[in-house]
Order: structure tokens, then C-alpha cells, then sequence
């Protein structure tokens, strides 16, 4: 037994040294490349895509497909660092899923810049204290995060990349039992992906909203009987004990999350486009707009619409199609579509999340 263990310890320092050997020509190589972007863009999110994809592809076992991800994630993200380091704002404090967003995309080799609010982060973009921002945009349980729609209409930057979340719900508090529990504090879209759990295990504490899930924590975290509903990272950071996981009315619960920036994505081969529109007020002027993708053959993922906040009753509609604007379907359905609608504004395209 302990010889067997010696062998195979023994074979994994072997493999370990070649992986050191080659984790180290890859992150020369990425040097190397750092050197021919010159001033361009360090990150390059159509290629990441692409070589997480083909990993995904290749792989044979007995690793998941999602810790193939995650390696080649921190692998990128050593070698990109040390092209130049990265920098990426999110809706803050320390704690919440936006940050955990942040480094499941970029890995740990990345510089988060937690700000106070959605706008704070586009602000930081536009004006260059972060390369990158991560906002989020809607919630499988609870829908569209408006603030981040209205925002992506009027900035001028682009999206880049979208991130996707699973959320994982924690009751935490300084006390070790549930039944001492009076109040709660979280998110409101934290409570309402947590409506039936909190409904049926606390139902006589009073729920108090919180300006996210970290400040709950915080807030939870000062008190006596007292809890908060956030992520388990926040629990930890406020040293929390967790008294309930997993309390989302839905296991699948998913949070999806925009990256804007500056840059034009190249396409990837398996890309999204989103993009803002509005219809002038006539009879048939909806069912028109949506024409010009179902006669070019592209497929729609997303149909939102928001109050234009320039008339009453006007909206603004938010779209995502399959495939990247320099796709021949798409360049085709959007000219068409530039021709009969009021507004038409393309947010970007970009790779769909790996
Ligand atoms: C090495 C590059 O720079 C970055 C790092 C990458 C990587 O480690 O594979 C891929 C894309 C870029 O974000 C590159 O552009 O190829």
C-alpha cells in the first residue's frame, strides 16, 4: 500500500515538472505576444473563448468539462498578467456574486475595483480606473437588472463578454440556531429568489432590504439575532456561520453578467450580439422589427423591453440574436433592421459564455 502510494506519488512529480516546464513556455509565449500587441488590448476575449472551447472539446477524462475550464482560466489568466495586468471593476463590497463573477471569468490573476453602485461602474470604465467592468443584467429567478439596461443605452461603451453564475444561497449569522433568528437582511433580489425557503423556515423575522448582499452581511454580522441571505463568500469574509445553504426556491438559479469595455470583439465562432430598438407607435410596428431576423434565418435569445423614459408608454426593446454583427445573417438582418425602426443600437457582439 505504501509502496503503491510511493509509485504513484512519484509519477505525479514527474508530470508536475513538465507541466511547470510548459506552463512557463506558454507564459513566454504570451510575453512574446504581449510584445507584438504593442498599445493594443491585452485581453482578447474571442480568443480565450476559442481556447477554452477547443480544451472543452479535447477532453477526455476523467477531468469535467468544467474543471477543464477553470484550469485553462487560471492558466490564461497568469499569462495574460504577465502581458499586463488587468484591471476590473464590479459592483462591490467584497463579498458578493459580481466578484465572484469577476474571477470565474478572469481568474485570480486579475485586479478587481469594487464600486458602490452599477453606474460607478461604468463610470470607472469611461474614465480609464479600470480596463474592464462587470455588471449584472438579469437573474434566472428574478429578470432583468433594469439599472444595467437603462446604462448600456446611453454609455458608449461596448459589451464584451457575458459571464454566467450559478447562485448559491446562504442564511448566515452570529447565532448558531435558526429559531433565534428576528431579522433578516439581504438584496432584494436575493429575497426573491429565496421567497418559499424564508416563507416556510423564517417566517415571523422581518426582512430588511440591504444595497447588496455583502452589506447584509455586514450588517448581520453587527448584530445579535440577526441573519443575512447572501453567498457563501460573504459569510466567510464577515465571519459568518452559515445556518442553511442552497435556500434558492430554484436549484438552476443563474445570474448572468455583462463585461463592457472599450473594444470590438473579433468573433469567435460561437457568438451573441445584443442590441437596443425601439418602434415608431403604429399598428404591426413590433411584429415588423422582428421580421428582419426570422427572413435572414438568425435566432433571437432574448426579447426585454423597458419604459424609453422619453415618452409615456414608449418602450425601449432589448434584443440578443446568435452570431456576430461581421456575420453575413446578421449584417444583412440588422441593415434591414436600420431601415424601419425609430432607434436601433447595437451593443456589441460578443463570445457566449464557455
Ligand atoms: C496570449 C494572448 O493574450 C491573452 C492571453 C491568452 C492566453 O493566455 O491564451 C489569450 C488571449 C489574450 O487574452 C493572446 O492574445 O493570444
Amino acid at each position: 500500500m505504501a509502496d503503491e502510494l510511493k509509485k504513484f506519488r512519484e509519477q505525479i512529480d514527474r508530470i508536475d515538472d513538465e507541466l511547470l516546464r510548459l506552463f512557463n513556455q506558454r507564459a513566454a509565449l504570451a510575453q512574446q505576444i504581449g510584445h507584438v500587441k504593442g498599445n493594443g488590448a491585452v485581453l482578447r476575449p474571442e480568443r480565450e473563448a476559442q481556447v477554452l472551447q477547443r480544451m472543452v472539446q479535447s477532453n477526455l477524462g476523467p477531468l469535467s468539462g468544467q474543471g477543464v475550464t477553470q484550469l485553462f482560466t487560471e492558466v490564461m489568466s497568469q499569462c495574460r498578467a504577465l502581458e499586463a495586468p488587468l484591471r476590473v471593476a464590479y459592483l462591490g463590497p467584497h463579498g458578493t456574486f459580481s466578484e465572484a463573477a469577476v474571477f470565474q471569468r478572469f481568474g485570480q490573476a486579475t485586479d478587481g475595483l469594487p464600486t458602490e453602485s452599477i453606474d460607478a461602474v461604468f463610470a470607472a470604465v469611461e474614465n480609464g480606473a479600470a480596463n474592464y467592468g462587470l455588471v449584472p443584467v438579469e437573474n434566472s429567478t428574478e429578470g432583468a437588472v433594469g439599472r444595467t439596461l437603462d446604462l448600456l443605452l446611453n454609455s458608449n461603451l461596448m459589451i464584451c463578454g457575458e459571464v454566467m453564475l450559478q447562485v448559491h444561497q446562504c442564511v448566515m449569522s452570529n447565532e448558531n440556531d435558526l429559531s433565534l433568528i428576528r431579522k433578516v437582511y439581504s438584496h432584494p433580489q436575493s429575497f426573491g429568489q429565496c421567497q418559499g425557503w424564508l416563507n416556510a423556515h423564517l417566517p415571523h423575522a422581518e426582512r430588511i432590504t440591504a444595497s447588496s448582499n455583502a452589506d447584509a452581511a455586514r450588517l448581520a454580522a453587527e448584530e445579535s439575532f440577526a441573519a443575512a441571505v447572501a453567498g457563501e463568500q460573504a459569510a466567510e469574509h464577515f465571519k459568518l456561520k452559515v445556518l442553511a445553504r442552497n435556500i434558492e426556491d430554484d436549484a438552476r438559479n443563474t445570474t448572468r453578467f455583462l463585461v463592457v469595455g472599450k473594444q470590438e470583439v473579433a468573433p469567435s465562432g460561437r457568438d451573441k450580439t445584443s442590441l437596443a430598438m425601439s418602434a415608431v407607435n403604429r399598428p404591426g410596428a413590433m411584429h415588423d422589427l422582428l421580421a428582419p431576423f426570422a427572413n435572414n434565418g438568425v435566432s433571437m435569445t432574448k426579447l426585454e423591453s423597458r419604459p424609453s423614459r422619453t415618452g409615456l408608454w414608449e418602450y425601449v426593446f432589448y434584443v440578443d440574436i446568435e452570431g456576430h454583427q461581421s456575420d453575413a445573417k446578421v449584417a444583412t438582418a440588422l441593415a434591414q433592421l436600420k431601415q424601419i425602426a425609430a432607434f436601433v443600437k447595437v451593443l456589441g457582439s460578443y463570445p457566449v459564455a464557455v
